[in-house]
């Protein structure tokens, strides 16, 4: 049998040499979808096998939300880590000092964030070099990915770590595309788009939706702008994670000025001397951002609200997540909520389990 991995590079070649034109571009299309499936495979631990594969590193998730520090070895990743939290581990000037998944914990904002250091990862490590895989796996278990870069280095670093994230169906700053698709029992395929697609036709989906042998399925495409990729990314939904990621380049220490502000313009970018200690709480804050998790206070009735001690909940939570946060069972006894904060349409509002909460609300919940 031949291996994954050099079935990978074949089509990797294959579309390198192809050039990309009208009558190529169908071929293009199911070449891409067939990478796509293959590289999924590479994840899936082989049958057996006790370690390797997609398998990540054992360490237990805990607190508020996870931050994962992915890069190449030596930008910073172990120092950076002892500078935010207590965790202390292991800094030296070669590459591969840290050698597994090292968990710290970040307070701030009432949140414990687990900030997780990374071994080093290296080209290819998607296709298994070092131990990428590994470190892939953690990073995309992730709730957000600070990549750390060194500032010294050349700009190509990364794109080869997107690459990297990207191969293994990592999506960063991305929404999922805005395509439906429904796979049925029987009546053959049905393909919708709701505007003028610009990058694709019936045709392009049709075939590659049989090489997945999906043969009978509703799609509706409701973004023009949607292509080949992102149809894939919709078939290969469950292996797919969209996650934030904020790139930080370490060592602006060793710097000029004029360079220093120009990776300082680009979005989603924050920039740190650890050895200096610069930027440092900036960097944390705008991590914290980033993460949009959300305080509420409560209150108890006739009491002033306790402002020691906030629970922390995702962007988007619901009066329910918040029961669910205080108690396992208390939403079996709510009654109704009272709001006090920017999610209240006047305060006190009295609301459900299903209003959606705000940052520093104030909740007092009623039970029957
Ligand atoms: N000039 C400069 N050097 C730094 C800075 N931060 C870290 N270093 C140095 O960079 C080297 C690598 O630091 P580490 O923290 O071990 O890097 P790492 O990314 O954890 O490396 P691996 O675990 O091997 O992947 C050490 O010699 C650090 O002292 C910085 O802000 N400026
Ligand atoms: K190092
Ligand atoms: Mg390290």
């Amino acid at each position: 049998m031949v291996n994954i991995t050099e079935k990978i590079k074949e089509i990797e070649t294959e579309m390198a040499r192809t050039q990309k034109n009208k009558a190529t571009e169908y071929h293009l299309g199911l070449l891409k979808g067939k990478l796509a499936r293959l590289r999924a495979q590479l994840l899936e631990p082989a049958p057996g096998a006790s370690s390797g594969g997609g398998q990540g590193f054992d360490v237990s998730k805990s607190g508020d939300a996870r931050i994962a520090l992915v890069g190449f070895p030596s930008v910073g990743k172990s120092t950076f880590l002892s500078k935010i939290t207590k965790t202390k581990s292991e800094v030296a000037a070669y590459a591969f000092t840290t050698l597994t998944a090292i968990p710290g914990v970040l307070e701030y904002g009432g949140a414990e964030i687990q900030i997780l250091d990374l071994p080093g990862i290296i080209e290819g490590a998607a296709e298994g070099k070092g131990r990428g895989r590994q470190v892939i796996s953690a990073a995309k278990t992730s709730d957000m990915i600070l990549m750390v870069l060194d500032a010294t280095k050349k700009a190509e670093q990364r794109r080869l770590l997107e690459a990297e994230l990207e191969a293994v169906g990592i999506r960063l700053n991305r929404e999922p595309p805005n395509i439906y698709l429904k796979p049925k029992k029987a009546g053959g395929m049905k393909i919708t788009f709701q505007a003028p697609p610009k990058y694709l036709d019936e045709k392009m989906l049709y075939n590659i939706l049989r090489d997945y042998k999906i043969l009978n399925c509703d799609v509706l495409v409701r973004d023009e702008n949607a292509t080949v990729d992102d149809f894939i990314d919709t078939i290969m939904a469950p292996h797919r994670k969209y996650i934030k990621c904020l790139y930080a380049y370490n060592k602006i220490d060793a710097i000029s000025l004029q360079h220093l502000n120009e990776l300082a313009r680009e979005p989603y970018t924050v920039v740190m001397s650890c050895e200096l200690d610069l930027g440092i709480q900036d960097v944390v804050e705008r991590c914290w951002t980033e993460l949009r998790l959300i305080r509420v206070y409560t209150k108890r009735k006739g009491v002033d609200p306790d402002f020691s001690e906030a629970l922390i909940v995702r962007t988007g939570s619901t009066i329910e997540d918040v029961c669910d946060q205080v108690h396992r069972t208390l939403k079996e006894t709510f009654k109704y909520a009272m709001v006090w904060g920017a999610s209240a349409r006047h305060v006190p509002q009295r609301v459900g389990l299903g209003h959606v909460v705000a940052d520093e609300d104030v909740v007092s919940i009623v039970a029957k």
